[in-house]
């Protein structure tokens, strides 16, 4: 598939700095956390679980590709792997090198992610056009020739253990990551990714939110961002340091989650 290539202007930085990681983090503190995902007027991600859904405009999008630069990795759940096939590189003509490119990680307790070299993301590390996928997986959620698959390319299996609810718990999920180097991370979806971050009862991982929103109801039945309150709670999760920043016909929040 040809894919296009991206520019966006620099006059459209300055804004989006406080938000992003620094260039030279302390090697001792956790990977910075940027929540970044594209939604509708109602909170959808897409249409339907399973239904790549285009949300973000021209503008917004080339704003993402530049995000994913900026940032050593970039996170999705396994259905979004398995039902967008992503690419989960940067697109932006300006770079020049694989460095610039964040390395993709799939969260995936199961092994779902059946993943083969036709798979984008695959592909595209073949191609040096993105780097090698890291799948973070519970111990039997490999298969060896899905391992030899992902070190052709650069790639590997991490692995965690998992809690009663089946789920990774996110400080383990960042603390495996700042052990493999990993300073940044742009968590992009999908809804159960992003709902059970955003359950985490003190809220101290995500370290800002770069939300585009864009000007479509997807109606009832969308894959939703709603995390669920968590039992006797009535405060709100409210962001503080709060821009607007219209990007097109899309708008882009952009804040830091207020800490109770
Ligand atoms: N508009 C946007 O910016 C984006 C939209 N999407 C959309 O979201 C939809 C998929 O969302 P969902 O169905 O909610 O699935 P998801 O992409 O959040 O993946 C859910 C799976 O990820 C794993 N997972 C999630 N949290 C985990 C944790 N804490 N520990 C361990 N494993 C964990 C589990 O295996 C779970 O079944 C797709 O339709 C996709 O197109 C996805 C990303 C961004
Ligand atoms: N920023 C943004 N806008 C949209 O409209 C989207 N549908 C998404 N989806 C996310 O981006 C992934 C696709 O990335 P590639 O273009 O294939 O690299 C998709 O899997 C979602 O994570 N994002």
């Amino acid at each position: 598939m040809t894919r296009e290539t991206l520019s966006f202007p620099p006059t459209s930085i300055p804004p989006l700095e406080p938000y992003l990681p620094l260039t030279s983090p302390s090697p001792s503190s956790k990977p910075h956390l940027t929540l970044t995902y594209a939604t509708s007027l109602d909170a959808s991600l897409s249409l339907a679980p399973g239904v790549r859904t285009t949300l973000s405009g021209p503008y917004s999008k080339s704003m993402t590709h530049y995000l994913r630069t900026r940032h050593n990795a970039i996170l999705v759940g396994c259905t979004t792997a398995l039902v967008d096939n992503p690419a989960l590189n940067s697109r932006l003509g300006s770079i020049t090198s694989l460095d610039q490119q964040p390395r993709p990680i799939i969260l995936d307790p199961k092994g779902r992610w059946d993943f083969t070299e036709d798979s984008q993301v695959i592909r595209l590390a073949a191609e040096f056009k993105g780097k090698g996928p890291w799948v973070v997986t519970k111990r039997g959620g490999e298969t060896k020739e899905r391992g030899e698959l992902l070190e052709r390319v650069g790639g590997k299996f991490l692995f965690l253990e998992t809690g009663e609810d089946g789920r990774f718990k996110w400080g383990d999920v960042l603390s495996v990551l700042g052990e493999q180097g990993v300073r940044s991370v742009m968590v992009e979806g999908g809804g159960e990714v992003i709902n059970s971050l955003l359950i985490d009862p003190e809220n101290r991982l995500v370290d800002s939110v770069i939300i585009t929103i864009a000007p479509t109801w997807l109606g009832k039945g969308g894959v939703v961002v709603s995390p669920s309150r968590q039992q006797g709670q009535t405060s709100q999760l409210k962001l503080r340091d709060v821009s607007w920043q219209p990007h097109g016909e899309d708008v882009v929040l952009c804040g830091r989650i207020l800490r109770s």
